[in-house]
């Protein structure tokens, strides 16, 4: 056995592309936007449920509600705050065996104090610590910035994923100085669950088009330098519908984050996801083991969200096992 990769079922939850944000990179972010429905976001999330899904991955566009005509948009969806929104989406989420992770770019540390409750972990790519022209109108990805929330959510001992964004104008000595600081931040809380090396994919009508995705040199150099780096806890993850899977394990990676059977990956929508099945075959020799997303350390330490104690005790529990054993079948190690 050459390792084992850990990965998340998940079901994606796009709650709105209303973004106040312009990433060079971006083709979720819409001009004229919309939010998710109740109804939609129910029917996603039993899609999930029944597939054995153990994770909501909510994500949207940063602080909607600075940017002109969302509060008309959100008061469709019957809401006048987008945190509370939020809460309701995740306790559906909860109530249908569910574990709720947020990923709402930056949020202040008071709604962050909110949010957490109904969160088995909340994340915030750092992206780069580097000035890129890709962020020149996303007034939200100031370095300084994403270091002080990550740095809130440690305060408040919330599990916590981050990551790098690669190939987006940084140079190599930026993603080390990046990891570094992620490594930093960790030092300081000990919340960092894992560090997605993230690999960008060029998007057709952004202005980045043009622009080459990172080869698999740069991606397998970027894992190996993320792992001699980051403390053992912490998971380096890498996306199996973004870049070759068996090369980065290779070079040191641990997880393949969340994956989905019942919905694009909303940000990456051209790039489906492999199958389990098919993720068995591209990786000989690894171990695939299913995790939820909030790892052992943390579910002992009780940083997850409150509301999701009963729950993560079920699925962490033998009974969780071989609810999820039965769903995926005799092979399942
Ligand atoms: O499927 C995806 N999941 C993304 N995830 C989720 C991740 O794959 C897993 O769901 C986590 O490992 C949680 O367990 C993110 C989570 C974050 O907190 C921050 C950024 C991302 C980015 C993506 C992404 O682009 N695609
Ligand atoms: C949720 C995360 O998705 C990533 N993201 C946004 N656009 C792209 C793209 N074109 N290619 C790869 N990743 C992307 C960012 O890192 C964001 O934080
Ligand atoms: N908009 C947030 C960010 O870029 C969440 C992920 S992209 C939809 O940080
Ligand atoms: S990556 Fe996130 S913050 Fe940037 S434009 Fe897209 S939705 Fe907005």
């Amino acid at each position: 056995m050459r390792g084992v990769l850990t990965y998340s079922r998940n079901v994606f939850i796009p709650v709105t592309d209303v973004c106040r944000n312009r990433c060079g990179y971006c083709s979720f972010r819409r001009d004229r936007g919309r939010i998710i429905g109740r109804r939609e976001a129910i029917d996603l999330l039993d899609r999930g449920a029944s597939a054995g899904s153990s994770e909501a991955l909510f994500s949207l566009g940063e602080a909607p509600w600075e940017v002109s005509g969302f509060a008309e948009i959100l008061k469709g969806a019957g809401y006048d705050d987008l945190i509370g929104y939020l809460i309701e989406l995740s306790e559906l989420a909860l109530e249908r065996g569910l574990l709720p992770h947020t990923n709402a770019g930056l949020l202040s540390k008071e709604e962050m104090r909110r949010l957490m409750p109904y969160n088995a972990s909340m994340g915030l790519m750092l992206e780069t610590t580097a000035e890129v022209e890709a962020h020149r109108s996303s007034p939200g990805k100031r370095p300084l910035l994403r270091l002080a929330a990550m740095a809130a959510a440690g305060e408040l001992k919330i599990p916590f994923t981050t990551g790098i964004l690669v190939g987006i104008g940084e140079t190599e000595a930026d993603r080390l100085r990046s990891i570094d600081a992620i490594r930093r931040a960790h030092e300081a809380h000990g919340h960092i669950q894992e560090v997605i090396v993230q690999p960008f994919d060029p998007k057709p009508g952004t202005a980045m088009s043009g622009a080459p995705a990172p080869g698999p040199e740069i991606l397998a150099e970027t894992v190996r330098m993320a792992r001699s780096i980051l403390p053992p806890e912490v998971a380096v993850q890498v996306p199996p519908n973004l870049a070759d899977p068996l090369l980065l394990a290779e070079a040191g990676a641990d997880d393949l984050g969340g994956i989905s059977s019942v919905t694009p990956d909303w940000i990456n929508p051209e790039r489906q996801w492999p199958t389990l099945m098919e993720l068995k075959v591209r990786l000989p020799g690894f171990d695939l083991l299913e995790r939820l997303p909030v790892y052992p350390r943390h579910i002992r330490l009780r940083w997850h969200g409150r509301k999701t104690w009963a729950l993560v005790e079920e699925l962490a529990g033998p009974d969780g096992l071989r609810r999820r054993a039965r769903v995926e079948g005799p092979n399942r190690k």
